[in-house]
């Protein structure tokens, strides 16, 4: 049997960590034959639920799972780190501003960042689900210099997800027909799912879907605002489908993308595509041997243009904004 890998989730004892933490205690994370050591980070007064959890976990005698520990102290979370998937944010909340949650995200993920650099394994990788995931990742990325910048990535996988769900239903065929779909920019409403890439029966999907106005006026806006649909609907934002996408994001990344295919991930841009160097940014990726690439060469038509560049103005001004918070 392999080494045990140090995995750390925060906001374990969140809706999202509820959904997340069984999967990577049974294998989901790494694969059937990766023993796992999970960390559970949580502010102090939600603590005593993580236990709760940790409860449950053992209770399920998982043979993959090595070990709970349970902190309130980033340091101790992320000492000896191989996955670390920052789950736990600070959600918006009535009358505040963008500034405010950028703000007290900031309180969050720099510290997080500062304790990542002091005590991660040499080989960790970050996923940041928590929102503003992209911008997250960038304050947790600029207070670890000693770790490489690629290995902070922030999570677009959930709206892959959507999008490779919602063409299928509209073609009629199985989401597996369907390869190199690609969410660009930032994980909001201005995300750009893209279907000039995308390839289903041997066609691109938008020659296969053959209906603009169903793209433009239907399938974009759907994904990009399917979260607060399922918001309204569930009274709830998403969980089970945000656990399973991290899931995916971290196995893809470990494991590969299959062949002929690739994924979505947010980024740091190293400039592809235009895309300022730095932001961290969706693009289309490859994974292999444990690392990943942005899918390079694609040709970018106006109509895709336009709608990467808008998000990526959003990502420049989130940016901006945590610059000027003094956060980055
Ligand atoms: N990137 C994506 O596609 C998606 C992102 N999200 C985001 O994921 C985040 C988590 O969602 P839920 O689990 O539903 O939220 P939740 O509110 O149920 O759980 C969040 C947990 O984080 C904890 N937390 C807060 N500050 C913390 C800190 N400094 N350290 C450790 N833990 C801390 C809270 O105590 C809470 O238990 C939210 O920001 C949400 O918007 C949700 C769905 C999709
Ligand atoms: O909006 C939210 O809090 C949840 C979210 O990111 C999503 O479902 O894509």
């Amino acid at each position: 049997m392999a080494r045990p890998v140090n995995v750390t989730v925060t906001g374990a004892a969140g809706q999202i960590g509820y959904a997340l933490l069984f999967r990577i205690a049974s294998g989901q994370l790494l694969g059937k034959d990766t023993p796992v050591r999970l960390r559970l980070l949580e502010i102090t007064p939600a603590l005593k639920a993580a236990e709760g959890t940790a409860m449950e976990l053992a209770d399920c005698a998982f043979p993959l799972l090595d070990g709970i520990d349970i902190t309130d102290d980033a340091k101790t979370a992320f000492d000896g780190v191989n996955v670390a998937l920052l789950v736990g944010a600070r959600p918006r909340t009535k009358g505040m501003e963008r500034g405010d949650l950028l703000a007290a995200n900031g309180g969050i993920f720099k510290p997080q960042g500062e304790a990542i650099n002091a005590g991660a394994a040499e080989d960790v990788r970050v996923l940041v689900v928590g929102n503003p995931a992209n911008t997250n990742a960038l304050i947790a990325q600029s207070h670890a210099p000693d770790v490489p910048a690629e290995r902070f990535t922030a999570m677009t996988r959930l709206d892959h997800n959507r999008a490779l769900s919602q063409l299928a239903t509209k073609l009629g065929v199985s989401v597996s027909e369907i390869t190199k779909m690609t969410i660009w920019g930032n994980h909001s409403a201005t995300q750009y799912p893209d279907l000039f890439h995308a390839q289903v029966g041997g066609k691109t999907a938008a020659e296969a879907v053959n209906d603009q106005e169903w793209l433009a006026g239907n399938f974009i806006p759907t994904v990009a605002k399917r979260g607060a649909a399922i918001i309204e609907a569930r009274g709830a934002s998403s969980a089970a489908s945000a656990a399973n996408a991290a899931i995916d994001h971290i196995y893809d990344w470990v494991n590969g993308t299959p062949e002929g295919d690739w994924t979505s991930m947010a980024v740091p841009s190293d400039g592809s595509y235009g895309v300022p160097e730095g932001l961290i940014s969706s693009f289309p990726v490859v994974c292999k041997d444990g690392k990943y690439e942005i899918v390079q060469g694609l040709e970018i038509d106006e109509f895709s243009r336009g709608l990467i560049d808008a998000s990526v103005r959003e990502l420049a001004e989130e940016r901006d904004a945590v610059r000027e918070l003094g956060l980055i």
